[in-house]
């Protein structure tokens, strides 16, 4: 079934290792629709990690894996649907593909997957997990660095100091870690990783192949499409890799500014500000440290619940060395050079007028990210993106140009756009599973949990009162809107993290929650119980009467539920 054919001119094009900007790192270009690939890493991978806290979440149990067809399966062997090299084909071999993989294998699928790159994808290499690793040390460095914090606890520290190759160190080996734990899952359970560019050739045909080599095809009875996105950078905005940077460079941290420009206060910027406010200068170099928001829209912060982005604004900005400009577009900007500085230019992000001009060391563009769609052949299926993003339906099948769903194809993950987030795409490659082994599945995002990492934690999931008042005008029902705080909480307090806030917006009248958002410490964590309550279809009317331990964070969010009035 197998066959080859030479590379076509809707190939990515071939690129050689030096079109690279580091040698060590993927190597994605900064222009979004212009991604390459560079020579795959070689690794040498042991089966150790099916043992890994990592692994465990996504390999099936042993019991599980008793079927025949999974048990041929483990040794790569297989059967697949008559008439087909694989049951499912994955293109992207990140946290969305790589969850669709394992997925799949405990539904017995013949599954293969398709990577580029390294194995992970952007979470794993360029986003959750190094950033994550970063913010484990600003916030330690926080905490060390507060010497009133320190004293309530009756500590007494010396001042607190870092080397920032340790802390890049430590981003990087996580990452690696993450990355084998991730691939040995997947080949520990047999799935085929098939290393090149894959595309589509036609109905129920991939061919994928390393650059400068003849394509293989193959046949699969599914295909899914889950090839992520890459840094969006706005037009006017040279990067540089060194002095203007994208989350790709920064996670490196090959340097701290003095003073850097933060372009976007989404998610990486305000991580990133946490990150660069915590480590402060370089030690040694005893020079006043500074970050500047540059925010297009009115406010900072605008994606979040309102109330919530005012109380992250008292505490996560304002204490900080934090200034900002908003209501503006960076249209300009242009690396350091020569002993110039690096120079930003404002513009009115209404009016489009000159505003301002910035002088800094650095600038961390941070403006959103766009879908990497490019070269995938969607053509030869009469497919059309739709600003880079793959046209999707709620069970996330691929949408012709006429409107028609694609018979065995699907998107997952950041490639369609619905919601940019690891676990987002992991659960959607679960449930594109799901229904390709028979059973439908539809799933709800308004139950998926977002967080953001400062600290403290910001999450939030389902609606946000603004959204929940559009809602129930347009639906004609009443909301309601309970909060509690982390003053109240023994845990927090003994913590001495009482700075926190958790708000419910709800219905009285069926006692349906809408939204929970949550500042305090593990807000991450803390999330779940209403994120999996929503998800369920749980009602604040039973959820109150579950128990929660003492002490525990988690009190705070029994407190919510018990708050509410619901009428019925
Ligand atoms: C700095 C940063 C921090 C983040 N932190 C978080 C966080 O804390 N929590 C969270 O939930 N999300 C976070 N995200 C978002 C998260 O990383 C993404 O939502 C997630 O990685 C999307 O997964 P994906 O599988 O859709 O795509 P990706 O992870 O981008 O993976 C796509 C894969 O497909 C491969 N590929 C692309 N095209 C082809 C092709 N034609 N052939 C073969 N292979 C191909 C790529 O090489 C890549 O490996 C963060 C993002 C960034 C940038
Ligand atoms: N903890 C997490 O879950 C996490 C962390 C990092 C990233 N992510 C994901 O990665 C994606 C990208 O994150 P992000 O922070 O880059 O995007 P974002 O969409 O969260 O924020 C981008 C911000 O940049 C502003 N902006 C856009 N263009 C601008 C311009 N020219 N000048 C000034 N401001 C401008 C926007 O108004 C917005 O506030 C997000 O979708 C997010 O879901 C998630």
């Amino acid at each position: 079934m197998q066959s080859s054919m030479s590379l076509s001119l809707s190939s990515p094009s071939p690129i050689t290792r030096s079109d690279c900007a580091t040698a060590d790192g993927p190597s994605y270009s900064l222009a979004p629709r212009s991604l390459r690939f560079c020579g795959l890493r070689k690794e040498t991978f042991g089966f150790k990690s099916l043992n890994s806290p990592n692994s465990a979440r996504f390999v099936p149990s042993v019991k599980k894996l008793r079927s025949k067809k999974v048990l041929a399966s483990l040794s790569g062997n297989g059967t697949p649907s008559k008439g087909f090299d694989y049951d499912l084909v994955i293109i992207g071999a990140g946290v969305g593909g790589h969850g669709a993989a394992l997925h799949a294998v405990e539904k017995g699928l013949k599954t293969a997957i398709i990577e580029g790159d390294v194995v992970g994808g952007t979470c794993v290499n360029r986003g959750c997990v190094p950033s994550k690793a970063l913010l484990a040390v600003s916030g330690r460095m926080r905490e060390l660095q507060n010497e009133h914090h320190m004293k309530a606890f009756g500590l007494q520290v010396a001042a607190a100091g870092y080397d920032r190759q340790g802390v890049a160190d430590h981003a990087n080996n996580l990452a690696s870690k993450i990355r084998n734990n991730l691939t040995n899952s997947m080949k520990a359970l047999g799935v085929d990783i098939l290393t090149g560019v894959g595309s589509i050739v036609g109905p129920q045909q991939v061919k994928y192949g390393k650059v400068g080599f003849t394509d293989t095809v193959i046949t699969a009875k599914d295909i899914i499409i889950a090839t992520g996105s890459v840094p969006l950078v706005p037009k006017g905005i040279e990067v540089d890799g060194k002095t203007v940077i994208t989350s790709d460079h920064a996670l490196k941290l090959e340097f701290v500014p003095q003073w850097i420009a933060i372009v976007g206060s989404g998610y990486i910027g305000l991580e990133f500000s946490d990150v660069y406010t915590a480590l402060g200068s370089e030690v040694g170099t005893n020079m006043p440290f500074q970050v500047t928001f540059v925010e297009a829209l009115d406010q900072l912060m605008p994606g979040f619940d309102p109330e919530i982005g005012k109380l992250a604004q008292r505490v996560l900005i304002n204490p900080r060395k934090i200034d900002s400009h908003t209501g503006v577009f960076a249209s300009k900007i242009t690396p350091a050079k020569d002993g110039k500085p690096v120079i930003i230019e404002l513009i009115d992000a209404k009016t489009k007028e000159p505003k301002d001009t910035l002088e800094v060391d650095a600038a961390l563009i941070a403006t959103g990210r766009a879908p990497f769609t490019s070269g995938l052949g969607l053509e030869n299926i009469n497919v059309e993106t739709q600003r880079g993003f793959v046209p999707v339906d709620e069970r996330m099948q691929v949408i012709d140009t006429n409107g028609k769903l694609v018979p065995h194809l699907y998107c997952i993950g950041d490639a369609n756009g619905k919601m940019m987030l690891a676990h987002a795409a992991s659960a959607q490659g679960i449930s594109v599973v799901e229904q390709v082994s028979g059973k439908d599945h539809v799933l709800n995002h308004l139950s998926i949990p977002a967080a953001c990492f400062t600290h403290p934690e910001i999450s939030m999931v389902g609606l946000t009162e603004p959204q929940a008042r559009e809602k129930a005008e347009k639906e004609g029902f009443e909301i309601s809107v309970t909060k509690t705080s982390f003053k109240a909480n023994t845990k927090a307090l003994a913590e001495n993290e009482g700075e926190g806030l958790a708000k419910l917006i709800y219905r009285p009248d069926s006692g349906e929650i809408l939204g929970v958002h949550i500042f305090g410490l593990h807000a991450a964590d803390l999330i779940h119980e209403a994120s999996n309550a929503i998800a369920l279809g749980t009602r604040i009317q039973d959820i109150k009467y579950a128990v929660h331990a003492h002490p525990t964070l988690s009190e705070v969010l029994d407190e919510l539920f018990k708050s509410a009035k619901v009428i019925s």
